[in-house]
């Protein structure tokens, strides 16, 4: 009997770690036990921390690429190494630039092939900058595939934020999706707030015989993922969005406590580059480390239980990480001296 995977795929802060937060609670009111494949680009594991205190699920975690690609062989290594616990269904979510079409591809491996089944790709789309995302990458066509591949070969749509939106951007996102994908169900969400009958309801206790999805996954040969390294496709450089999206990891030395507002401002200055930041930051004015949030030009803080050392995550494209780097080392010796 082979386990149930559902995908969990989405652009950068579109939702997928909120929506898996709450697969986590509602797993556990209904007493299954769940696997969870976390993939992030960043060398440090920010949503891995988030997921505690949700779950005493196994979680695997893929850090530092992209599992679509260079992290892709060791997809099946975590399945199997997952399927050993067996887990009444396997989430997997995948990074902000993930295409889930080699996921589902990687997912009928031979090694893996027998222990899990797709069962259904989720794609979050942020109702915020969805159409914004679509016209910035045009000039950029891998990136624009990539986000256009996690709508087209989505079972489930999740149009999510649309606290932040009006209804005629809506009906704009809404003939957006169905351009490309017209039999996918699509719904309307804030804080990924959906029924989750829709994505577990088939899901048993005990019982890995997987429920067919309700279209089939239909594989999409015309046009190689952008940032996919298929050695038999010969992809241009420049078309490589994987390349074009960068991470890096600034570390805070515990001496130094920044303050919000200083944080903030840092990263508003380099908006133009970030497509999404997050970190685990002592400030000056909190008691507890907070969780720092930069997702569509937006910042959140909340408090966490985090005990290492204070760091930020920059995800970005075209980082110029050397001007970054000086930029907060320069940013944060403002600060201190300021403070003196
Ligand atoms: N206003 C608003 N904020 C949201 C909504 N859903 C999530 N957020 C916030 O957006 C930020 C990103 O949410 P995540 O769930 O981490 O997004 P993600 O897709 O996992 O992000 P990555 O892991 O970077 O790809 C967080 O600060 C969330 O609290 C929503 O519907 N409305």
């Amino acid at each position: 009997m082979r386990i149930p995977v559902i995908v969990l795929s989405g652009f950068l802060g579109s939702g997928k770690t909120t929506l898996l937060l709450r697969l986590l609670d509602e797993a556990k009111t209904r007493g299954l036990q769940p696997g969870v494949i976390m993939n992030e680009l960043g060398s440090r594991d920010v949503d891995g921390h988030i997921l505690n205190g949700h779950s005493d699920s196994a979680i695997e975690k893929l850090l530092d690429g992209c599992v679509c690609c260079s992290r892709r062989s060791e997809l099946a290594g975590s399945i199997q190494s997952l399927s050993k616990q067996k887990p009444d269904v396997i989430f997997i979510e995948l990074t902000g630039v993930a295409n889930p079409e080699e996921i589902a591809d990687a997912l009928t491996e031979p090694q893996v092939l027998g222990l899990v089944q797709l069962k259904q790709i989720v794609t979050l789309l942020d109702a915020e900058h969805v159409l914004t995302y679509n016209s910035i990458f045009e000039s950029d066509l891998s990136l624009l595939r990539t986000l256009r591949r996690q709508m087209e070969t989505a079972d489930l749509i999740i149009v999510n934020k649309t606290d932040l939106v009006t209804a005629p951007k809506l009906s704009k996102i809404d003939k957006v999706i169905r351009k490309q994908n017209d039999t996918a169900l699509v719904i309307p969400a804030a804080y990924s707030q959906v029924d989750l009958n829709l994505l577990l309801a088939t899901v048993k206790k005990q019982e890995r015989q997987a429920i067919p999805v309700a279209r089939s996954f239909k594989m999409l040969k015309a046009v190689p993922a952008g940032h996919h390294q298929d050695k038999e496709r010969t992809i241009p450089e420049k078309t490589l969005s994987f390349s074009r999206v960068q991470t890096m990891t600034l570390p805070i030395v515990s001496a130094t406590q920044p303050s919000r507002r200083h944080i903030e401002k840092f990263l508003l200055k380099f908006k133009e580059q970030l497509l999404r930041a997050k970190g685990y930051i002592r400030l000056k004015e909190e008691k507890s480390v907070m969780l720092m949030q930069y997702a569509g030009k937006r910042i959140t803080w909340t408090e966490s239980d985090f005990s290492g050392e204070s760091y930020i995550v920059f995800i970005g494209i075209n980082l110029n990480e050397q001007q970054l780097e000086a930029e907060w080392k320069r940013w944060l010796q403002l600060d201190r001296i300021r403070t003196l």
